[in-house]
């Protein structure tokens, strides 16, 4: 059996120390990033320069010793390769083609067609299989197909992803069409990541709060649910996180629902509550409030003990409840490291 610490945790196991890792922990708060996103040109040209992408992935590493790598990549790197344009507003986010109808579905690739455009990806997921530390667990990656969804439908970012609603409530076979289309694709975009040596994948669901009742269930859970059933039948024993952020109540019971190993928390529910409700049933990752990194001091150090006191009766692996910021201040993060392996 590995004795990798994340893969102990992902089995259920309780640990004496939580394993750690940031969601985003390969970003612009890093200097070393910076200058290597420089050297690629723009964000785009560093995701699909695996060479590069895989460096920025070991630069963290390097700096703090984390437990977990997270592939260098992103969510909407996905809907490009079927088809979406997509770029980068410097400053405002990510800019796409939009797709809002069945005509416009219709014209966007199959579930078999990305892996050309994808190739580098999996590219840097090979590389990094090489070159990590022996220690080190690889943690593959994308987005859950309603957070897609909410960019390819909007063509941008939103904070309430009205457009995505509105195309559920008037033209709901579309829309579920466009939800099968993603569930499907992201299980073949996965299952290569796996081949080329994910050990771990993580479905990103960043906008699961805005969906309530119903909703909640067929296109958080379902989707998710039919991901990982079809991942854990061509990979037997893969462990999953699913981060159904903001999901609040509907934490309770997401792991049995979807059969994901971990469920990833935000910092908008406590790590009393989450401990209580949410890892009864298997591990957690989480949650701490990504704002210590920027502000430090103290206060980052009860917060950073707070979190590991209110998980240490069961499986964990230690994270922020979203990613860090680009504001975030490096020597922050050293000290949150060394809180949670020193106490
Ligand atoms: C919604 C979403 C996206 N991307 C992602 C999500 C889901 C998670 C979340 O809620 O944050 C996921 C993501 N994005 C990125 C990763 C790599 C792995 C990691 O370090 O966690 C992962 C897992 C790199 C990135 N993705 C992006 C950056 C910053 C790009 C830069 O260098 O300019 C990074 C490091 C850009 C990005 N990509 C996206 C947005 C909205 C933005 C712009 C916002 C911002 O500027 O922070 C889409």
């Amino acid at each position: 059996m590995s004795d990798k610490t994340i893969l102990r945790a992902l089995k259920g196991e309780t640990l004496p120390t939580p394993p750690v890792w940031m969601m985003r922990q390969a970003g612009r708060y890093l200097p070393e990033y910076r200058a290597t996103r420089a050297q690629a040109g723009d964000f785009l040209s560093l995701c699909y320069n695996s060479e590069l992408a895989a460096e920025v992935t070991l630069q963290p590493i390097r700096r703090y010793g984390f437990d977990a790598a997270i592939l260098f990549a992103d969510i909407l790197l996905l809907p490009q390769a079927l088809g979406a344009d997509l770029w980068f507003e410097t400053g405002e986010g990510p800019r796409m083609s939009t797709v809002t109808s069945a005509e416009g579905l219709k014209t966007l690739k199959g579930k078999d067609d990305i892996h050309d455009t994808l190739a580098p990806v999996y590219e840097t997921v090979r590389i990094l299989s090489r070159e990590l530390p022996k220690e080190t667990t690889l943690i593959g990656f994308c987005g859950a197909p309603w957070t897609v969804a909410t960019y390819m439908i909007a063509g941008r970012g939103s904070k309430d992803q009205a457009a995505a609603h509105a195309l559920k409530d008037t033209d709901r076979e579309t829309f579920a069409a466009i939800i099968d289309l993603l569930t499907d694709a992201s299980i073949e975009y996965l299952s290569k990541q796996v081949e080329a040596g994910a050990e771990v994948v993580k479905i990103f669901d960043s906008w699961a709060g805005s969906l309530k009742g119903q909703d909640f269930t067929d296109f958080a859970v379902e989707p998710t649910r039919r991901m990982i059933a079809e991942l854990k039948r061509r990979h037997p024993g893969l462990p999953i996180i699913a981060f159904p952020r903001e999901a609040g109540e509907g934490y309770i019971g997401f792991a049995k629902a979807t059969g994901a190993d971990c469920v990833a928390l935000d910092n908008s529910v406590t790590p009393e509550w989450a401990a209580a409700n949410v890892q009864i049933d298997g591990c957690v990752q989480g949650n701490m409030d990504p704002r210590h990194m920027v502000t430090g001091g103290d206060e980052l150090i009860e917060a950073t003990r707070r979190v590991v006191q209110a998980f240490r009766n069961g499986p964990h692996i230690f994270n922020l409840g979203h990613g860090i910021t680009p504001e975030a201040n490096p020597d922050n993060v050293s000290l949150m490291v060394e809180t949670i392996r020193n106490g």
